[in-house]
C-alpha cells in the first residue's frame, strides 16, 4: 500500500493498493455516488456497502457523460433527493466520470465535498487527482469546469484486473507523460512487462507516477504556472478527441499527442526525444486515426486552455524532465504535423 500526500489549500491523501473500494470512508452523513453504466456491478455494490449512499446515479460511459445535458440531469437528481450542503459527491469509475462528479460537487449548492474512487489506470494516474473537473462542449474538450480538489482519493489496484488490455494501455499514456516531463525513471518502467494489472511493477510505478502529479498540483493548483506542463501532448490530443467526436479515446489521443509534442520540441531546437514517443506508440498500439488535415485539427488546438490573448502555447521539452511553454510558428506546426502523420501512419 502506498500513500501520497497532496498539499495546497486543501491537503488530502491518495492511497494506492488492493482492496480500497471496500475501505472507503467519508466524514459526511449523506452521499451521492456517481458511476458509469459500464462499471462492473460488483464495484458499485462494494462501494454502496462501504458508504451507504443516499442516492446512486448511473451516467453514460466514457466521455458520453461529460456533457452539460448529463451534468444538468445529475444536479436535478441531487436536488430531487434534497441532498444537503454538508453531503458528499463520490465519483467511482474512469476519468470521465470523476471529471463529471467533481464538477457536480463544485457546482451543487455552490460546492459540496468530493471524493474519488478511480477504477482505470488513467483515472488513478491523472484524472482523479488534482481537482481539474469539468465537461466538454462540441467546440472542445473540458471547456467548462472548475478546480475542485477531492478530500481523498482511493486507487484500488484490484479494479485494474478487470480492464481490457487496451484500456490499461490508454491510461499508461499519462504515466509515460509524467516520465517525459519529470521522472525519466518511469519511461522503461511503464513499458516493462512488470507494469500490468496484478504485475510486480504495478503499485510502485503507478504510485511514483501519481507523485509527479501530486508535487505539481501541490505547488500550482489552479495552473498559474508549472501545472501547464502536465498538459504535455494534450493540445493535439484534445483536438483529436473533439474532431472525432471522442471515437479516439483520451489515452490514445495523449499517446498520439505526445509524439507530436516531441516532434515540435525537436523542431524548436530541443533534444530529439521522438524515439521515446515512438516506443510508446509501438507499445500502446492505439487504433488507427481517420485521415485528418492540419485544417481539421487547428480550430480545436486554437481553443486550447493554455492559449492567452496572444495565441496558442504548447508544452515542449528542452530535454527529458525539462518542460517549458512556448509559442510555435505556424510553419513549424504544419511541418511537424506532416512528420507526425507519416510516423503514425507507419507505426499505428
Ligand atoms: O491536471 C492537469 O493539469 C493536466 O493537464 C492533466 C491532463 O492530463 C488532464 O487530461 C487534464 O484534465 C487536461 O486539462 P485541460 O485543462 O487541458 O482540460
Amino acid at each position: 500500500m502506498r500513500r501520497i500526500e497532496v498539499g495546497g489549500p486543501q491537503p488530502y491523501a491518495v492511497e494506492v493498493g488492493p482492496g480500497l473500494l471496500a475501505r472507503a470512508r467519508v466524514a459526511e452523513r449523506q452521499v451521492a455516488l456517481i458511476h458509469p453504466a459500464d462499471l462492473p456491478p460488483a464495484f458499485v455494490a462494494t462501494v454502496q456497502a462501504a458508504l451507504s449512499p443516499t442516492l446512486t446515479v448511473e451516467v453514460p460511459a466514457r466521455d458520453d457523460c461529460k456533457t452539460l445535458g448529463v451534468f444538468s440531469k445529475v444536479l436535478s437528481r441531487l436536488a430531487q433527493a434534497n441532498l444537503p450542503r454538508d453531503a458528499a459527491v463520490v465519483g467511482l469509475g474512469g476519468g470521465a466520470v470523476t471529471d463529471l462528479a467533481g464538477f457536480v460537487a463544485a457546482s451543487y449548492l455552490r460546492g459540496v465535498a468530493f471524493y474519488t474512487l478511480p477504477t482505470t489506470l488513467l483515472g488513478m494516474v491523472d484524472a482523479a487527482v488534482g481537482g481539474k473537473t469539468g465537461v466538454n462542449l462540441p467546440e472542445g474538450k473540458n471547456l467548462v469546469g472548475a478546480f475542485w480538489p477531492p478530500k481523498a482519493v482511493w486507487c484500488d489496484t484490484d479494479t485494474l484486473t478487470t480492464l481490457p488490455p487496451a484500456v490499461f494501455a490508454e491510461g499508461a499514456a499519462e504515466a509515460y507523460k509524467h516520465g517525459l516531463i519529470a521522472d525519466p525513471t518511469l519511461l522503461p518502467r511503464v513499458l516493462s512487462p512488470d507494469f500490468r494489472p496484478g504485475g510486480p511493477g504495478l503499485e510502485d510505478t503507478l504510485a511514483d507516477a501519481i507523485v509527479v502529479k501530486a508535487v505539481v498540483v501541490t505547488r500550482d493548483l489552479t495552473e498559474k504556472g508549472e501545472r501547464a506542463f502536465l498538459n504535455f501532448g494534450h493540445t493535439l490530443a484534445h483536438a483529436l478527441e473533439a474532431v472525432t467526436d471522442h471515437a479516439v479515446t483520451h489515452g490514445e489521443a495523449v499517446g498520439y499527442g505526445m509524439h507530436y509534442a516531441a516532434l515540435l520540441s525537436r523542431d524548436m531546437g530541443g533534444a530529439d526525444l521522438t524515439a521515446h514517443t515512438r516506443a510508446f506508440l509501438r507499445w500502446q498500439k492505439p487504433r488507427p486515426l481517420p485521415a485528418l488535415t492540419f485544417e481539421d485539427v487547428w480550430p480545436f488546438m486554437a481553443r486550447d486552455k493554455k492559449a492567452d490573448s496572444e495565441g496558442v502555447r504548447f508544452v515542449l521539452l528542452h530535454d527529458l524532465a525539462r518542460p517549458y511553454l512556448a509559442r510555435v510558428p505556424e510553419e513549424v506546426l504544419r511541418g511537424a504535423f506532416e512528420a507526425w502523420q507519416a510516423d503514425v501512419t507507419r507505426l499505428c
